[in-house]
């Protein structure tokens, strides 16, 4: 049975620059997300790739509402969020929680890590006394850390530990939807495994979904049931992450493939981006192409 969605995120627009102050008048427009469109099912991990600076943390923050889009609309369940005030929100923001790339600079080295996991349930008043301190321990247990820590400081941890701590805090509402903004990038590849594998337990137990960005596609393989890539400000082409896999087509996908190391000692070149396809900006009115069944292209890029 297909699950509903949990977010659906249409034409959504978002430009900096170009303002109409004295030094700022010359500053050309970016059009970081240029006509956006996507949608995710309760319980599903879509993947979002694509270079720096293609528009991905900007999609991240305008979907959770934690910066308006210019244009365009953000579904949580049916409901319209970006015509809702902050109040309006609030109960929102419950649902839905954000996990950052560099897991140190997302915590406050002041705080006990314990203290960090338990704010949300303090603000939300959805704990307080022993139960509160009951269940940031069972929390910190879901996420593999020794309840003990919880008097720690963040100073005190590993890398893959920090972001275990952030991942804590991001489940202690129970949301149903998390961005997850290269939430692996930042630490040894050793550890980037054991980081997706809870990811992966996380929504198993917890009926999660996800929107997991990430600059290349070779951890989106492992999490992701779907993959959008991403050109300068717009999805160049979305589907079933084995048809990304299997049958890229749109250039840039190509390219993105052929940039995962393999393992062959035979292989002489390293493989670049072609210039014309890093240098083409995808116009906003071109149509996505469905080629095959949950597979789309932009329309002028089919190979
Ligand atoms: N607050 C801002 N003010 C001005 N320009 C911005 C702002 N936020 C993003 N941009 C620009 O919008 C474009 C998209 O940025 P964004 O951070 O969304 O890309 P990204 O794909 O997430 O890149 P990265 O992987 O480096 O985080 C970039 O050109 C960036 O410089």
């Amino acid at each position: 049975m297909t699950q509903p969605n949990v977010l659906e995120a249409k034409n959504l627009m978002r430009s900096f620059g170009g303002g109409t102050g004295f030094f700022d008048r010359n500053k050309p427009v970016i059009h970081a997300i240029n006509g956006v469109s996507f949608e995710i099912a309760e319980g599903e991990t879509l993947g979002l790739v694509g270079e720096s600076g293609s528009g991905k943390s900007t999609i991240g923050r305008a979907v959770l509402q934690l910066e308006k889009p210019d244009s365009g609309s953000v579904k949580f369940r049916g409901t319209e969020l970006t015509t809702l005030s902050p109040p309006q929100l609030k109960p929102y923001r419950k649902h839905m929680q954000m996990i950052f790339q560099d897991p140190y600079s997302a915590l406050n080295p002041r705080m006990k890590v314990g203290n960090f996991v338990a704010e949300p349930l303090v603000v939300h008043q959805v704990e307080s006394g022993s139960a509160l301190t009951d269940r940031v321990a069972e929390l910190f247990q879901t996420v593999g850390l020794d309840p003990s820590f919880m008097s720690r400081y963040p100073h005190e941890f590993s890398g893959g530990q920090r972001q275990r701590i952030n991942i804590a805090r991001a489940i202690a509402l129970n949301p149903a939807f998390i961005v997850a903004d290269e939430p692996i990038t930042a630490l040894d590849v050793s550890i980037q495994a054991q980081i997706v594998n809870l990811f992966q337990d996380l929504q198993d137990q917890l009926g999660l979904a996800y929107l997991f960005i990430a600059h290349d596609l070779s951890m989106v393989r492992y999490l992701c049931s779907r993959v959008a890539v991403m050109l300068r400000g717009r999805i160049v082409e979305l589907a079933p992450t084995e048809q990304i896999f299997a049958d890229p087509r749109h250039p840039y996908t190509q390219s993105l493939l052929a940039a995962i190391p393999v393992p062959d000692p035979d292989r002489k070149h390293r493989p670049r981006i072609p210039f014309n396809v890093a240098r083409n900006i995808p116009p906003r009115d071109a149509p996505m192409i469905e080629v095959s069944p949950g597979h789309y292209v932009l329309d002028q890029e089919i190979q």
